[in-house]
């Protein structure tokens, strides 16, 4: 059998492939990457590549909506298995280059929204958003100029032969991402999860509706893990959720609150169930 094909937010040296590596073993894949989080699901979604790997969260700047977004307009993939791995940002920039020399610092929106506190301190340099940290590294290696550094991984120095000019400049040590794995959506669900992910549409706009919801799950002894509401695109302040709730998918408590949620006319996707990743 060939090696697993795995598409993730490119190019080399993105915190995103070295979930990919923390997931799979080199042995067993060949990482693809894309140019952006759009383009791994839907290299996924044609079935250009057998998984995807895309953040989907960080512990300071919340959701990834690209990727939310992504799942409940677009297509219907499953998320496999997620992983949550510890964030560390690095301004990178040519060897020999002081930090008096940079004017503009570019990076991935997350990343640059990870060390704001940083940013503050350097009044006088313009941020630019690029499609991810790796990229903006890159930019910096083929520009040859000292004026542009890059947000991004120590890995991504070392790949683009920059030098780490001020390390770990997050706004907290406590910096955590969690990626998912995607795939095209199984005949047969996993028979071991502890985590699912369902996407719930109101089936009105009422008084109590998200409670009623709700109630459900504390009614089986549903622990929710995250709810995150995201335009449904259809007007404003028209909403659908994404829950995350401890429990597998083939636990009877879970299978009952989609089955409940369902009759009272709310519709209801299953985005995933797989094991709960340990925080590293
Ligand atoms: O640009 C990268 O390196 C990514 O993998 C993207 C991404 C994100 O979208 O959140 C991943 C982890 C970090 O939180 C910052 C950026």
């Amino acid at each position: 059998m060939g090696r697993m094909k795995v598409g993730f937010l490119g190019p080399e040296g993105t915190f995103t492939e070295e979930a990919l590596y923390h997931h799979f073993s080199r042995e067993e894949v060949e990482a693809q990457p894309f140019s952006t989080i759009a383009d791994v699901l839907e290299a996924v979604d044609c079935g250009l590549v057998d998984h995807g790997i895309v953040p989907i969260e960080n512990s300071l700047e919340g959701s990834v909506n690209l990727t939310l977004d992504w799942l409940a307009h677009q297509g219907d993939l499953w998320i496999g298995a997620e992983v949550v791995l510890p964030i560390l940002q690095n301004l990178l920039a040519l060897p020999g280059t002081q930090i008096s020399d940079v004017r503009e610092i570019g990076s991935h929106p997350h990343a640059i929204a990870q060390c704001r506190n940083f940013l503050r301190t350097l009044p006088n340099v313009t941020v630019q958003t690029w499609e991810s940290t790796a990229r903006a590294a890159q930019e910096v290696a083929k520009r040859e100029s000292r004026d542009f550094a890059a947000i991004g991984t120590a890995w991504a120095a070392k790949k683009y032969g920059l030098s780490i000019l001020k390390a770990n400049i997050g706004d907290s040590d406590d910096n955590h991402t969690r990626f998912i794995v995607v795939e095209r959506r199984p005949e047969h669900p996993p028979a071991i999860a502890n985590k699912t992910m369902l996407l719930v549409y109101l089936a009105e706009d009422r008084a109590g509706a998200l409670v009623h919801i709700l109630n459900v799950f504390v009614a089986l002894g549903i622990n929710l893990t995250k709810i995150e509401s995201r335009p449904t695109r259809k007007g404003l302040g028209s909403y659908h959720f994404l829950i995350d709730l401890d429990g597998g998918l083939q636990d009877e408590a879970v299978q009952k609150a989609i089955t409940i949620i369902g009759t009272y006319g709310h519709r209801i996707r299953v985005l995933g169930s797989f094991l709960r990743a340990e925080k590293i």
